[in-house]
């Protein structure tokens, strides 16, 4: 946190400077004193500087004075102007280590360089050349985000996330679930909400249906594709469905049977792959069980879910490892719940090994009802930042996924679970205020 040592005049002098820096905004942020010098040109460029972090790395050149500089460039000169030469010595050497990088300045791919340094080159290749191009994120928000919700949502608020989240270029969004309203009263409206999306285009609309009884019901509702949803944890089979994990599989072969026949694409979701709220940590060759049951029945995708976000990269990698010996990694998709923060370092491993498509959830909504003390999703926009960060292509455009979670929290009456939205808002606030 360099910049966070700074005086407040060198802020004030670097007005322009300041707004580049892509490390640690909040703590440039909170320097009221600093902004209080600001001119308005210093708010236009702030106002860019948020427009830069919310595309991040492939739009990154710069114009100043006659020179043009790339964003990696910049990160550089951030650090050769901004500290003393003893944190240049140990920057350079944190840089050499590979530890000193914050989102941005990784990717072979886009790894040009005023830096010219083929040693650091080629230490990001070593580190992040497994690493996809182009990450599918699969919004959960409408679903697995609002089934938690204490009160019941109007389906119009739903009907309008739905249709914000498709305008910023999610290519999956769940809408809703049919499964038995008493279990999950919240998504009751789940027909209604088809009903308002079914001239919606620019994104599929899977559903969550528990049996034949919800598949059915989906596709009269106009759905064209559908999730089912098993668990690696029999505690929580159970719980959340009401039946064990061999009894799951044979109610979900009728499911997939039934969908093969009208060539409806069905994703399996398996909970609990890490740790389960009752039975503790979860083995991963039960994992690589579920998953190889679902696969051979046809699921066309298989989401690995840590119901209760108690992974960490070290459970992550070997349960990965055992379902990536029974199924192609091109089947597989993540889905973490961000309870114990590690969200975004379990998906970046994912991404490490190979995994392609991401779940997460609008402003870090969700959790299951059936698990007790799970909190939300990972927050799509903390996803889409950190990919932009690593240059890798999702087609989402932050700054309207942004709009999309302030809508939905304005709506709960609560801030926004995720990050990225909080450090850019505050962004936009100060430059309104200048
Ligand atoms: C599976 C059942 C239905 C079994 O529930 P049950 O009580 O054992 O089922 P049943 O067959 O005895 O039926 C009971 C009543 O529900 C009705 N019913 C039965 N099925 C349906 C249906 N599809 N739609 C509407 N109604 C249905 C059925 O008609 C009957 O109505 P009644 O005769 O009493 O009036 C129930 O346990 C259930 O709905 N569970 C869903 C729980 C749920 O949605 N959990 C959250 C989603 S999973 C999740 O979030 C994890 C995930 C996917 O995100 C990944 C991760 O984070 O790890």
């Amino acid at each position: 946190m360099l910049a966070a040592k700074l005086p407040v005049r060198t802020f004030a002098r670097c007005s322009t400077f300041l707004v580049h820096i892509d490390g640690p905004v909040m703590s440039h942020l909170d320097e009221s004193l600093a902004f209080a010098n600001f001119t308005s040109t210093g708010t236009n460029t702030l106002k860019k500087g948020a427009e830069h972090w919310c595309s991040g790395w492939r739009s990154s050149t710069f114009k100043r004075g006659n020179d043009e500089y790339t964003k990696d460039a910049f990160l550089w000169r951030r650090q050769t102007r901004n500290v003393s030469r003893g944190d240049i010595v140990k920057n350079q050497t944190l840089t050499r280590l590979g530890l000193n990088n914050n989102a941005g300045c990784f990717s072979s791919r886009h790894y040009s360089s005023h830096l010219k340094d083929k040693g650091t080159g080629e230490l990001v290749n070593k580190f992040l050349q497994n690493i996809p191009e182009f990450v599918k994120i699969v919004e959960v928000g409408p679903r697995d985000g609002l089934q938690n919700e204490k009160h019941i949502i109007p389906t119009a608020i739903k009907v309008e996330l739905i249709k914000l989240l498709v305008s910023s270029g999610l290519p999956v969004v769940e809408a809703t679930s049919f499964v038995s309203p008493k279990w999950v009263p919240q998504l009751a409206d789940g027909k209604d909400v088809m009903e308002a999306i079914r001239n919606l285009k620019g994104a599929r609309f899977p559903v969550l249906t528990p049996n034949l009884k919800g598949f059915e019901a989906a596709v009269s509702a106009g759905a064209k594709e559908v999730a089912i949803f098993a668990s690696a944890s029999e505690s929580f089979s159970k719980s959340n469905i009401n039946c064990s994990i061999e009894d799951s599989l044979i109610r979900y072969r009728g499911v997939v049977l039934a969908a093969k026949e009208l060539s409806i694409p069905v994703r399996g979701y398996i909970s609990c792959v890490v740790g389960c709220p009752v039975e503790g940590n979860v083995s991963p060759s039960q994992v690589a069980y579920v998953v190889r049951e679902l696969y051979d029945m046809g699921c066309s995708e298989i989401s690995l879910g840590d119901t209760i976000g108690v992974g960490t990269p070290g459970t992550v990698i070997p349960m990965l490892e055992a379902v990536t010996d029974v199924v192609p990694i091109d089947k597989l998709a993540v889905h973490f719940h961000d309870t114990y923060g590690q969200a975004l370092s379990n998906i970046l491993i994912s991404l490490q090994m190979g995994i392609a498509t991401v779940d997460s959830s609008i402003s870090g909504l969700g959790g299951c009802p059936y698990a007790k003390g799970a909190s939300g999703n990972v927050s799509t926009e903390d996803v889409v930042y950190m990919l932009n960060g690593l240059g890798v292509r999702t087609d989402v455009d932050l700054q309207k996924l942004i709009l999309a979670g302030e809508y939905i929290c304005k709506h709960l009456g609560r801030s926004s679970g995720s990050k990225t939205a909080v450090a850019l808002s505050k962004v936009s606030l100060l430059a309104s205020k200048l």
